[in-house]
């Protein structure tokens, strides 16, 4: 039996896909309309001069919500300014671009600034079955919440500034699927690096991935944040996760978030998106999930993941290409093949960023901190991912915990991330980080890079040196 097309099984980006097309050209190509537009300084300036330069004004600046993140600095006295020239150039352009086109706006000094893609789904903007856009990769972090959110370029940024819809070909589909329970100490983060460990950072490419099982149900929103996060690192276009109570839970009585009979008319609706019964993947990957232990990065890819257990590997044991892709990552990163992972020694832990910036990322690292130090000689930087998160830490007592620790306590922003600011590594010293990528001079000029959850990176400040989590936290404080 045929099933007519209308009936016929779709995943959850299918629906997504199909409840946002305005128009299909014969070949396929779509242009889909785009319900939320987050905008950020870096690559919004030239988008925003296009409209100037042409007459246009910002289709519908309601749905437009810009925030400086990545050129912010984190010190308390940031009000002063911003040294650098290129820096403030950005900054100063979106605050006069956000005034004059009158999209949604939170400058740098309102507690609800910070880094984009917290300040989305923390307001209420970021909805199930939604369409986002940003002219930043790590946008798929809004497809926690069934959103299917998209990675932008400059020149779409203008486009979807001034029509609010963005031209696109279909991905194909991808289940990551997770079962069972997560051991004690292994998080969201490990989850998601095992993905890429596994899949490769190609792995994902021309896919949309939706990821689902027992592993994924349990997670918090932050946890699945964590994870859509990185979709884009394992290649793919987007990542999504299906809403349901949890989500629905975590955006009822946000400031943007329906309310009345239009949230009861919304969770109607946000009830229907999920994955039909014998809906078509073009690729799986399943995972159990007792299987996946603490992980850390070795290498200068996201793929270079390993169980905190192991060694540090040797380049030979690649194929192909990989072999001199390693070669190259273990003499930028100052490792020896055959060293436990739990010998390498670091400088400075970063807590923050998209990834791992959040009130719950904050909670996990301020547990392993309470009533420790980091070691001698370890400098330690925490970075709330907005200026909400960082009052609701205060609120618990959290920032003491990190000041008595011996971290800084610092200001919203992408910071350390990426180091677009003055929080950057010198030369030569390796971090503990809970960010998302490992890339050759990511966090500062020759600074060198291991992700990991935020249990993890807390972990490693106190011992100073990579730490397996399960055996740290059997320690008395
Ligand atoms: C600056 C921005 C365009 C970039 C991105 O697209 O992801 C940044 O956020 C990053 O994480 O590298
Ligand atoms: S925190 Fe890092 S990954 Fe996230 S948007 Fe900022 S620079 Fe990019």
């Amino acid at each position: 039996m045929t099933i007519p097309a209308a009936h016929a099984p779709r995943t959850l980006y299918d629906k997504i896909w199909d409840a946002h097309v305005v128009d299909r050209q014969d070949d396929g190509t779509c242009l889909l309309y785009i319900d939320r537009h987050l905008v950020h300084e870096v690559t919004s300036p030239q988008a925003f001069e296009g409209l100037r330069m042409t007459g246009r004004t910002v289709r519908a600046p309601e749905r437009t919500i810009a925030v400086p993140d990545h050129n912010v600095p984190t010190t308390l006295d940031r009000q002063q300014g911003i040294d650098n020239a290129e820096s403030r150039i950005q900054v100063d352009a979106l605050d006069r671009n956000a005034r004059e086109f009158g999209v949604v706006y939170y400058p740098v000094n309102d507690v609800r600034q910070g880094i984009v893609h917290i300040v989305g789904p923390e307001q209420g903007w970021t909805l199930p079955g939604m369409t986002v856009v940003c002219g930043d990769s790590h946008t798929a972090t809004h497809g926690a919440f069934g959103a299917l959110a998209h990675g932008i370029g400059t020149s779409e940024v203008e486009h979807v500034l001034a029509t609010q819809t963005l031209i696109q070909g279909k991905s194909r589909n991808m289940k990551v699927e997770i079962t069972g329970r997560l051991a004690p100490g292994v998080t969201a983060k490990d989850i998601v690096l095992r993905i890429i460990a596994e899949t490769g950072t190609a792995g994902g490419t021309g896919h949309v991935i939706e990821y689902c099982g027992e592993a994924i149900r349990n997670l918090s929103m932050e946890g699945r944040m964590t994870i859509c996060n990185m979709a884009i690192e394992g290649g793919a276009r987007a990542g999504l996760i299906a809403p349901d109570e949890v989500t629905f839970a975590y955006v009822q009585g946000r400031p943007h978030a329906p309310k009345g009979a239009q949230w009861e008319a919304a969770v109607a609706w946000w009830k229907t998106l999920f994955s039909d019964e014998g809906a078509q993947f073009d690729k799986v990957l399943t995972i159990r999930a007792e299987d996946i232990a603490p992980t850390v990065t070795w290498g200068t890819s996201p793929e270079d993941a390993l169980p905190i257990t192991a060694t540090v590997p040797a380049p030979e044991s690649f194929a192909g290409g990989k072999v001199d892709a390693a070669r190259r990552s273990l003499d930028y990163m100052g490792l020896t093949a055959g060293m436990p992972l739990t010998d390498i020694a670091i400088d400075a832990v970063f807590i923050g960023s998209c990834t791992n910036g959040r009130i719950e990322d904050l909670r996990a690292a301020a547990d392993v901190l309470r009533g420790r130090r980091l070691a001698p000689g370890v400098r330690g930087m925490v970075v709330p991912g907005s200026g909400l998160v960082r009052a609701q830490a205060e609120e618990e007592g959290l920032d003491t915990v990190f000041l008595e620790a011996g971290f800084e306590w610092r200001l919203a922003g992408c910071s350390m991330c990426l180091g677009m600011n003055p929080d950057q590594l010198k030369p030569g010293e390796r971090c503990a980080a809970t960010s998302n990528r490992n890339f050759e001079g990511r966090q500062g000029y020759k600074g060198r890079t291991h992700l990991m959850s935020p249990a993890m990176a807390a972990a490693a400040g106190v011992t100073g040196r990579l730490t397996d989590i399960r055996a740290f936290a059997r320690e008395p404080a």
